[in-house]
């Protein structure tokens, strides 16, 4: 494994679930394996969770993390080719990665999309030159259009509470003030699909998924029915994929509350975070989930993904690559 950008990138998912486990049982087995190694994360967009757990597992593989917040700590990137730089963009992604390159040995990239153009937020364009420039291993941290890090995490939280061996595991769509990315939606129903579970999506028209992501995943609009015998339920706002980028509904309707709750199955509540207290969930529906869970995981599968690529790249004496001429 040279990149790990989507759950493509698992050649055996049922394996990494157990190899996650054992990590969380024994978190310093491995200690010496990122011994002078260094972790770069390069954040375009905020993060809490995704910062903290790749820190935390680079630390507790021995590796040391350096974090660029671009934009902030570092110059504006030009992304075309051909361009007179004579506008805001200081430094060309032809430059800023392979130089990066040289200090790092795994490279993280958090990149939204704008929500503009749907066509060039799903041709991922800021993760693709990081993966067309980069000599070494590269980390989506959350590009335009998946978050792989909390599909494996997510994943994983079912894997740990279920009480069956394929539960019901059903993606309700939520209200929200802002128009978000269908990263984590998108994410979520390719790792559920790659996973054991029977997975229903529910919400309003004009929320449909990317026709290659929902496959032949059942869609259900009525959000109270999906949520019969459901296991688990995945709360998620995300603006809309046809009407690209738009929000159409805001709908206080939608919002997960305690009484649809009492319509599942017992079904545990999740959500990736942030969470947007009594507009996604209410606060019930909030205080009695696996949220806390859910983000300790993203510390295990985190370090689950650094220690395949660092077993990947061992073999390589540590140098800069310049200096290994
Ligand atoms: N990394 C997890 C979610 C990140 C992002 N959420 C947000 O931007 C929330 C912002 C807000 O609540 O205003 C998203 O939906 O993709
Ligand atoms: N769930 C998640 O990725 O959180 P952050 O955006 O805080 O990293």
């Amino acid at each position: 494994m040279k990149k790990f950008t989507s759950v493509q990138d698992v050649p055996n998912l049922p394996q990494w679930l157990q190899e996650a486990k054992a990590l969380k049982a024994n978190p310093f087995a491995h200690k010496s394996l990122g011994e002078n190694k260094v972790l770069g994360l390069v954040f375009f967009n905020p993060s809490l969770r995704t910062r903290m757990s790749m820190q935390r597992a680079a630390y507790n593989l021995g590796m040391q993390v350096m974090v660029l917040n671009v934009g902030q700590d570092s110059w504006q990137l030009e992304w075309e080719e051909g361009t007179v730089m004579n506008g805001t963009a200081q430094e060309h992604v032809k430059e800023a990665v392979p130089v990066m390159a040289q200090y790092c040995d795994i490279i993280g990239v958090r990149s939204f999309p704008g929500l503009k153009d749907r066509e060039a937020d799903y041709a991922e364009g800021v993760l693709n030159k990081f993966l067309q420039h980069s000599p070494v291993p590269i980390i989506s941290l959350e590009s335009a259009t998946s978050h792989p890090l909390q599909g494996f995490a997510d994943l994983l939280t079912i894997d740990e509470n279920k009480q069956k061996a394929k539960p019901r595991v059903v993606l309700s769509w939520a209200p929200h003030p802002k128009a978000l990315p269908q990263a984590v939606p998108n994410a979520f129903v390719e790792w559920m699909r790659a996973g054991e579970v029977d997975l229903v999506v529910t919400h309003p028209e004009g929320y449909e998924l990317a026709p290659q992501i929902i496959g032949d995943t059942p869609v259900i609009y009525e959000q109270e029915r999906a949520f019969e015998g459901a296991d688990f339920i995945y709360a998620k706002n995300w603006s809309s994929y046809r009407e690209y980028g738009k929000i159409l509904s805001q709908s206080p309707d939608w919002t997960i509350t305690e009484a649809k709750m009492a319509l599942t199955n017992g079904a545990r509540f999740m959500h990736c975070l942030p969470i947007r207290r009594n507009v996604i969930a209410t606060d019930g529906v909030v205080d009695n989930s696996l949220v806390i869970p859910q983000a300790e995981n993203r510390l295990w599968t985190a370090q689950l993904v650094l220690k395949k690529l660092l077993e990947e790249t061992s073999s390589i004496p540590w140098g800069p690559p310049a200096l290994l001429l």
